[in-house]
């Protein structure tokens, strides 16, 4: 039978990265995505700006919504400092087996809870399943129109706190207009935009700051 593009991603890993070695699975899954096959990755050049939000905010606990084959999981989780959590939220269940076989080629398993489901079913749960208290860093890269909903739910929740961060991926492209008009209009967070590309293109795109004031 066909295989799928995830599939043929992790053989692409499997393949050219070092088992144990996160940046080499980087690199393994960009090569793959310019010169193979593109694929819906942050990508190298927003990849950047992502680890240097995780190195500034150096969070003990992490959030992603999203985790597709789990690259910017595995670029996140070789950043976090000795027993912080990233939990990553995936409900497509194919996405969510290749994104283990990723993560566990990067050997960063004891880093990641990979849950499978939908962001708007688990958030409420964050507490209660996984003991979280509030998010240093939430990662928003799922679908565009669920990013506002999630950040209100996130609020609602408890589980900001004063200087919690939120990097949301695509605010141009695909685009998250109604996300992009609250965080920048509202006075409960300061929102900086880090202008780059759509991954492996020259589309612009870009990935939005917010820092959540309480
Ligand atoms: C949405 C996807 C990323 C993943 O998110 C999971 N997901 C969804 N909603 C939920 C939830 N509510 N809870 C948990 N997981 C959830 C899904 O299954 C995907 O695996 N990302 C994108 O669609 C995406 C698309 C593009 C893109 C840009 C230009 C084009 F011409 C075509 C595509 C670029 C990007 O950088 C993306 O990130
Ligand atoms: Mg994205």
């Amino acid at each position: 039978t066909q295989s799928t593009r995830p599939q043929r991603l992790l053989g692409a890993v499997q393949k050219n990265a070092t088992r144990g070695d996160p940046r080499s699975v980087v690199k393994a899954i960009d090569h793959f995505c310019r010169n193979q096959e593109w694929a819906m990755n942050v990508g190298d050049e927003k990849g950047c700006i992502l680890d240097s939000v995780v190195s500034e905010v150096n969070p003990a606990t992490v959030l992603e919504l999203g985790t597709y084959c789990g690259y910017s999981t595995v670029r996140i989780a070789s950043l976090l400092p000795p027993h912080a959590k990233l939990i990553t939220l995936e409900f497509n269940p194919d996405f969510a087996a290749i994104a283990r076989q990723v993560i566990a080629w990067a050997g960063l398993e004891h880093k990641v809870q990979l849950v499978e489901g939908a962001s708007g079913d688990w958030i409420p749960k964050m507490k209660e399943q996984f003991g979280v208290e509030t998010f240093d860093l939430v990662f928003l890269d799922h679908w565009k129109d669920r990013y506002l909903p999630d950040t209100h739910l996130m609020e609602e929740c408890g589980l900001l706190r004063k200087g919690s961060v939120l990097l949301a991926d695509n605010v141009i492209c695909p685009g998250t207009p109604d996300y992009l008009e609250f965080v920048r209009s509202s006075p409960r967070y300061k929102s900086q935009y880090f202008k780059s590309h759509l991954e492996y293109t020259k589309v612009e795109d870009g990935l939005e700051k917010s820092v959540f004031l309480g």
